[in-house]
């Protein structure tokens, strides 16, 4: 057996693996690095959150990734460059960070990598006739591995496409294996750039579990911050806070087929985006109100969203416990948005289940490459959006 291919499985067969999860979302903010412990496998997987780190894009990344972000036309050859070059720049923002950490490479057995997602095209969004469900997400794995001298698992959402879902949610994986819990039905809400939640029913069924995208989470407000008021975000809605919600706008912002699409469903800023907003202003005469106004309608937009789509799940007389994670959780308008209309459940950080809501996503990349290398296939059953497959393609490091 080759050298690289017998660690490989050596590094499978440990009680405990070092793996650091990577994540990158659609808020172009920064890259999550997640350094975990993980003991076990399937329902028996524990997780210990070494370090975490979020190393935030310069002005000079985003400005590159956006010259080709959930954009239908671009520079063909820039995109190519891009795969590589950030394939390059995760690596030194981990080498740099076990730098800091005191931790070395040789310690770590492998590395998860999300990569950059720049379009997300499932085949309801794309609308080509006979065309499969597409995503793309860049930054190559072999960079990473052969630069950092680690193992590397990458591009996790291809085999969920190939296996018929549309590429995400994939959260739902590590949330079933880390979160379920005997007699407490959980709902996991994630606020990134796009929102979306995990069912975890009290059987611990995992025929049953559930994940969808809810709609916009952070990325219209991320958005209007920035092209109106020249900020990166609406800093705990300071801004619409001070602005008062447009109901014709609302609802002309609810107005999408998306949002009556049946469960599981994706979408990014493909759809949700200036363009979109600028039109629904158009339509409802809307165009001249206040920022604060606009962004005090887009939060209201994401909550009502987020809100709507949890009713549609739960069943009278079952109770629900609600916990969130990602950036959006620090959003205190949208957070008491949220627990206001849905005052039969309450609303908790994730990381009052032990993991830290900025760190949660990576830690869930980590856990799936857990899984590829350690765990004995979950069966989900035939729910659709959540076959049962391993993911992430290996990179080894020569
Ligand atoms: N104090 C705060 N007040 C308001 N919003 C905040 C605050 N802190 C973070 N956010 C929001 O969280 C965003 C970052 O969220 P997060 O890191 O979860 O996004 P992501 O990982 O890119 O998303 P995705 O889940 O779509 O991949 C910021 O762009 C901002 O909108
Ligand atoms: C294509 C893509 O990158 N989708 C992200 C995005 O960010 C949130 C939401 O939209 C979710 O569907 C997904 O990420 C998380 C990590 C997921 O797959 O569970």
């Amino acid at each position: 057996m080759s050298q690289q291919l017998s660690r490989l499985y050596s590094i499978s067969r440990k009680e405990t693996r070092q793996i650091i999860g990577l994540m990158s979302g659609t808020s172009l903010d920064g890259l999550d690095i997640a350094l975990c412990a993980v003991s076990g496998s399937g329902l028996n997987t524990s997780v210990r959150l070494r370090n975490f780190a979020t190393v935030p894009y310069s002005e000079e990344v985003k400005t590159r990734i956006r010259t080709v972000f959930a954009r239908k036309e671009v520079d063909f050859q820039y995109l190519i460059v891009l795969n590589e070059w950030i394939g390059m720049l995760h690596a030194e923002m981990i080498t740099n960070c076990l730098q800091e950490w005191g931790v070395a490479a040789e310690e770590v057995d492998c590395i998860a990598s999300h990569g950059q997602t720049v379009f997300h095209a499932p085949a309801h969004q794309h609308g080509l006739p006979d065309m499969p469900n597409a995503t793309l997400q860049i930054g190559d794995g072999d960079h990473i591995a052969v630069r950092t001298g680690i193992i590397t698992l990458s591009d996790f959402r291809q085999k969920h496409l190939a296996a018929g879902g549309e590429g995400a949610p994939l959260a739902v994986y590590g949330d079933y294996l880390l979160f379920s819990k005997k007699e407490e039905n959980r709902l996991m809400l994630n606020m990134g750039g796009i929102a979306n939640f995990t069912y975890l029913p009290r059987t611990l069924d995992a025929s049953s579990v559930f994940v969808t995208d809810t709609g916009p989470g952070n990325t219209l407000l991320d958005a209007f911050s920035q092209k109106l008021f020249g900020l990166p975000y609406d800093k705990d809605a300071a801004l619409a806070r001070a602005g008062t919600v447009h109901t014709a706008l609302l609802n002309a912002l609810k107005n999408n087929p998306f949002f009556d699409a049946p469960f599981p469903k994706t979408t990014g800023p493909e759809v949700f985006n200036t363009a979109y907003v600028l039109k629904a202003q158009q339509e409802t005469g809307t165009r001249e109100i206040s920022g604060e106004d606009l962004l005090a309608t887009l939060t209201a937009f994401s909550a009502e969203t987020i809100v709507a789509a949890i009713r549609q799940i739960i069943l009278p007389g079952e109770r629900y416990s609600l916990y969130a994670s990602g950036g959006g959780m620090h959003n205190p308008l949208l957070m008491a948005y949220i627990q206001q209309e849905l005052p039969e459940m309450k609303l908790a950080p994730s990381d009052d289940l032990g993991i830290s809501g900025d760190a949660k996503e990576a830690v869930l990349f980590a856990i799936l490459a857990n899984e590829t290398l350690a765990g004995e296939a979950v069966d989900y059953g035939s729910r659709e959006g959540v076959p049962s497959v391993h993911m992430g393609k290996i990179s080894l490091p020569r």
